[in-house]
């Protein structure tokens, strides 16, 4: 797993709870896939098409610092699968793991291209 991006948890990313919206995770998620997958695929024309279920395992508040993993699960003919760990920097709790985030990779029409990729690019 590649932990390439550190987030700070601010007030402005908080549910009434007082710990991290799920749903800001989700979005700082998908784009952490999306940038895995521009990078590697060399096209940032995809699209993403299909996430698996998810685990929120731990929380994490305000001040905390956590950090985004993505790592390829395959590569398809169109498409590009990864899985997704989060966890604090300080602690290792992890918070969220996602088993599968499918992209896939478009062409100027906007229709599903076959990439060519096999093998991931260390960048
Ligand atoms: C000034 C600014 C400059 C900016 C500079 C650049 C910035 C660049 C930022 C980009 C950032 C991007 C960030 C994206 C993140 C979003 O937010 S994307 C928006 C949300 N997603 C969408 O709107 C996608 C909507 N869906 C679609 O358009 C169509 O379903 C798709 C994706 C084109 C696929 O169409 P389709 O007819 O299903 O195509 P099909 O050929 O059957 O399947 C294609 C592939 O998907 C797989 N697939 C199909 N269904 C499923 C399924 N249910 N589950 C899993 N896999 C599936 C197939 O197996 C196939 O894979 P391969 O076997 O070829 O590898």
């Amino acid at each position: 797993m590649i932990y390439q991006t550190r987030k700070w948890v601010k007030p402005e990313d908080l549910n009434a709870n007082g710990t991290l919206f799920g749903g800001k995770l989700l979005s700082w998620i998908d784009e952490e896939a999306a940038l895995f997958a521009i990078i590697q695929l060399k096209n940032n024309k995809i699209v993403t098409k299909f996430m698996s279920e998810i685990n929120f395992m731990s929380s994490a508040r305000q001040g905390d610092i956590i950090e985004i993993g993505i790592d390829l699960v395959k590569f398809g003919r169109t498409s590009i699968i990864m899985k997704c760990e989060v966890r604090n920097v300080m602690t290792k709790d992890v918070i969220i793991t996602v088993d599968a985030i499918t992209m896939v990779n478009l062409d100027s029409f906007g229709r599903p291209a076959s990439h060519g990729k096999t093998e991931v690019e260390i960048i």
